[in-house]
């Protein structure tokens, strides 16, 4: 018999349904295991989860360090939930915002036995669907509510490290202030996931190393021109010299707050105004520093035809990925701009850090 044409979702379209269904505050299931963010789960849910067996919290092993819980799965812990539990209890754990007011949560019990690799996708769906990085797990006994989405959980691991293939979707003539001769490429990924954007300015050489800077999306720096970072003058500044040069490429890729979304940025931000520096904020929202998938970047340049740049920027890991990943960064090009009282402590801890160079 031949084999009849699929009509049915992926794995990749799976697990972007599956994004999805946590923002809505759904279960998905997951080898076996319902699994639910904490951001979004609703009273009623968590009652009904309640009543399937016993709870586990997954969370990233920086928010548990925070939490003094014990990581005895390398990256993560998985924290028994009390039976008396409520939804303020779980909210508290994933949410740092209210730590230094109420310290103590624990004394938290992590386990040990049973498989961590469920409460690892469940995190890593949550992360990768902007939300806290923090999960609630129940074995599931009896049959799935109908309409849940379905993911094994190892594939979903292994899926989501691949790279995304990315294909170019539209693109105009946008004459700029800082360059007349621009043209905004749209690029789609096939999982219906996040689009990113290309502007070309002039008709840059495909042989020769082209003027690139990858920007990622900072809806406070680019568009509010917030004084809490150099992104808004960065962006102004790379467009204008390759104006100047009428030549250049610039990535506009959406992955807000170094890839954590704009709602965990303000939580990273409202930590801050609690004496926290960037870095620790992520780590206390459970995130790693960055978050960002640099390989987009890569896939896109090859995509328009580039594959040697000079590189406008302060960030040495943004020129070993692109090297690792078939673009030649034949040049780094600094870009100093837009220092401020209100961003010299956030460059200064960039620098200290995250090996930014000053
Ligand atoms: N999580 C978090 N993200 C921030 C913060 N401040 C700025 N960002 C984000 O950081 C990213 C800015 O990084 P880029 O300017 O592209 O790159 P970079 O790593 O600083 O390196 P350069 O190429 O030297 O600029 C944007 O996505 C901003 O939204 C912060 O305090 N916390
Ligand atoms: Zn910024």
């Amino acid at each position: 018999m031949q084999t009849p044409l699929s009509l049915g979702p992926s794995l990749a379209e799976r697990i972007n349904r599956a994004r999805a269904d946590l923002r809505m505050g759904l279960p998905v299931v997951l080898s076996g295991q319902l699994a639910v963010a904490v951001e979004t789960l609703s009273v009623e849910r968590l009652t009904a989860l309640r009543g399937l067996g016993a709870l586990t919290l997954a969370l990233t092993a920086w928010r548990a360090e925070t939490l003094k819980a014990r990581v005895y799965d390398n990256d993560l812990a998985r924290v028994r939930v009390p039976e008396d539990a409520d939804l303020a209890w779980l909210r508290a754990l994933a949410d740092p915002a209210d730590d230094l007011r109420m310290p103590m949560k624990g004394p938290l019990s992590s386990l040990r036995e049973g498989d961590a690799v469920p409460a690892r996708a469940a995190i890593l769906l949550a992360k990768t669907a902007q939300l806290l990085p923090a999960a609630l797990l129940v074995p599931l006994t009896g049959a799935a509510p109908e309409g849940l989405t379905h993911l094994d959980a190892a594939q979903t691991l292994a899926l989501i490290s691949e790279e995304t293939a990315f294909a170019p979707v539209a693109a105009a003539r946008v004459p700029m202030r800082a360059a007349e001769k621009g043209r905004l490429h749209i690029f789609r990924p096939d999982d219906g996931g996040e689009e990113h954007y290309a502007i070309e300015i002039g008709s840059p050489d495909r042989a020769l190393p082209v003027l690139a800077r990858l920007h990622s999306a900072c809806f406070t720096g680019d568009v509010l021109g917030s004084l809490k970072c150099d992104c808004g003058p960065q962006l102004d500044a790379a467009l204008r010299q390759m104006g100047a040069e009428g030549a250049g490429v610039l990535l506009y890729l959406n992955q807000e707050g170094r890839g954590i979304g704009l709602a965990n940025k303000m939580r990273a931000y409202a930590l801050q105004d609690q004496g926290f520096d960037t870095v620790e904020a992520n780590h206390r929202l459970g995130f790693e520093d960055d978050e960002r998938d640099f390989r987009i970047g890569a896939a896109i340049l090859r995509k328009l035809g580039f594959s040697s740049v000079r590189l406008m920027t302060n960030n040495p890991a943004k020129v070993r990925m692109l090297e690792s990943h078939c673009i030649t960064v034949a040049e780094r090009v600094p870009l100093k701009v837009g220092l401020s009282p209100h961003n010299a402590a956030y460059l200064a801890t960039k620098a200290a850090k995250s090996g930014h160079l000053l």
